[in-house]
């Protein structure tokens, strides 16, 4: 089966070629995010090749009308679904299965000076995880809260 295909991905919003891709193999409740980069930003195309996570994307463009607004969709070997995370969003995912491995296109490079971690569980968010103890790397657990991030994308300019 085709994942990626450069003309009809355009034709739904996704316009830009490629960067880079990455992958990464965690297992049941590991949760990573929720994860930008700013002002280098990067619109992601993830995909979970094996397993299933429940994946978030949060709008956290300042002056959105849907500033601070989420959406939540499981990404499953079985459903085969993929999410578009556009540049300005931030993005984290919670592992559901024994194991996931996960894999996501960037239209930007990786760039380590350039990302934000905003806390998993801020309230001002309030992503219904359905988990409450994940496995977080220490920056995720460390991560500030979203009305203290002081370098958030504009809306308009990302
Ligand atoms: C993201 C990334 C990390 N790394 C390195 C840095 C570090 O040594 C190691 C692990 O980095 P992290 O803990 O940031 O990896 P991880 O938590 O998997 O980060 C990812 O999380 C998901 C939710 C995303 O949205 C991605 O964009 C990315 O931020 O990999 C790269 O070399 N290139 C990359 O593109």
């Amino acid at each position: 089966m085709e994942t990626y295909h450069f003309q009809r991905y355009k034709e739904v919003g996704i316009p830009r070629p490629f960067l880079q891709d990455s992958m990464s193999r965690s297992r049941r409740g590991v949760l990573r995010g929720l994860h930008l980069q700013n002002p280098s930003s990067q619109g992601k195309l993830v995909t979970t090749l094996r397993g299933a996570v429940l994946d978030v994307a949060v709008d956290v463009r300042v002056g959105s009308p849907n500033f601070g607004r989420y959406v939540a969709v499981e990404l499953s070997e079985e459903n085969r679904r993929q999410l578009w995370v556009p540049r300005g969003f931030a993005h984290g995912f919670l592992v559901l299965s024994e194991a996931a491995d996960f894999f996501y296109k960037c239209d930007e490079l990786y760039s380590p000076r350039d990302e934000v971690s905003i806390r998993w569980n801020d309230p001002e968010i309030g992503v219904d995880w359905g988990a409450s103890d994940p496995a977080l790397s220490p920056k995720d657990a460390a991560a500030p809260l979203l009305a203290q991030v002081t370098n958030l994308p504009i809306y308009g300019k990302v």
